[in-house]
């Protein structure tokens, strides 16, 4: 069943900037990846589909719930975490959290300290905000965001910034909400989150939708095309440049060694195993996405 449902939508901001063109996809349960550069239209589509900005034309169903004409019931399905969510620094993560629940109606702090814990921060009920590490704040964002017990949880560029171990930690939150028929939408610029997370994805690129499918289908995209090849200078770099896209490119005693897309087959070395990584540089046209 999809959990969400986009059709044919566009935004326009007040400037002229057209921020998204004639998107269309849908999310069905499990995690759901949205990849794209910044800029791209992410965090415009998820305001969009939270309900919080209205698009310019098109259409969206959350649940079977049309956000223009039923945004109430859409609404009260969606758990919504906001690439900055402003936070009360002096305020308990109790406090901070049964506030952010109340203006969702809910007011038992049994469900509060419930989320908590669905999030590992039930032993820092009572530590203040000021005093978290930015893992830690960022389970709160989805404390909060989970108070209301939504079916759908939309969350903006989470990991950006997080140690190696906080992103797994908060990868885990994620998926653990995504069982049970229930759907988490992802933005982020990070493969390696998609990768590990997500078997469907979005890649977005200058507010188009650019591919929609199954990390397989991406990563097909790039089969038979990542070859190593190794060159003597820095300067022949530029030639390699000309000829192929370079994904990246490492330093050894002996010469520079380029893992590139052979797109026309011209190297005639054997290829290696394609990433993801790969697949989503190649369908942004070669250009490194940090
Ligand atoms: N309130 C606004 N008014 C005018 N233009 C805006 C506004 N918000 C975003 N934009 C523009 O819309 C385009 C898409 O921005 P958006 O923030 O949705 O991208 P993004 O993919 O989320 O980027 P990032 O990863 O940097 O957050 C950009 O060109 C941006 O400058």
């Amino acid at each position: 069943m999809n959990q969400i449902e986009i059709n044919n939508l566009t935004k326009q901001y007040k400037n002229q900037v057209t921020a998204l063109t004639d998107i269309s996809f849908q999310v069905e349960s499990g995690v759901f990846g949205l990849l794209g550069h910044n800029g791209s239209g992410k965090t415009t589509l998820m305001k969009i589909l939270a309900t919080i900005m209205r698009p310019t034309s098109g259409s969206v169903r959350i649940g079977g719930y049309d956000i223009n004409t039923q945004g109430e019931e859409a609404r009260r399905l969606i758990g919504y975490l906001p690439q900055e969510l402003s936070m009360y620094p002096t305020l308990t993560v109790f406090d901070f959290v049964c506030y952010m629940a109340a203006l969702k109606g809910v007011k038992d702090r049994k469900k509060v300290m419930d989320v908590l814990e669905q999030v590992d921060m039930g032993q820092y009920a009572g530590r203040r905000i000021g005093q978290l590490s930015g893992g830690m704040k960022r389970r709160v964002g989805i404390a909060q965001a989970l108070a209301g017990d939504p079916r759908i949880l939309i969350v903006d560029e989470p990991t950006a910034g997080l140690d190696p171990e906080e992103r797994v930690r908060f990868r885990s939150v994620l998926s653990r909400f995504a069982k049970d028929d229930k759907c988490v939408l992802l933005s982020t610029h990070i493969v390696e989150d998609v990768y590990q997370l997500c078997e469907k994805l979005a890649v977005l690129r200058k507010g188009a939708l650019f591919f929609s499918g199954s990390a397989e289908e991406l990563l097909s995209k790039a089969a038979g095309k990542v070859k190593i090849v190794e060159i003597e200078k820095e300067k022949d770099l530029a030639a390699l440049q000309k000829k192929a896209v370079v994904l990246s490119v490492t330093y050894e005693h002996s010469g520079i060694l380029a893992r590139i897309l052979d797109e026309r087959g011209e190297f005639p070395v054997p290829p290696v195993a394609e990433t993801l990584e790969d697949a989503y540089v190649y369908c942004m046209g070669g250009k490194n996405y940090e």
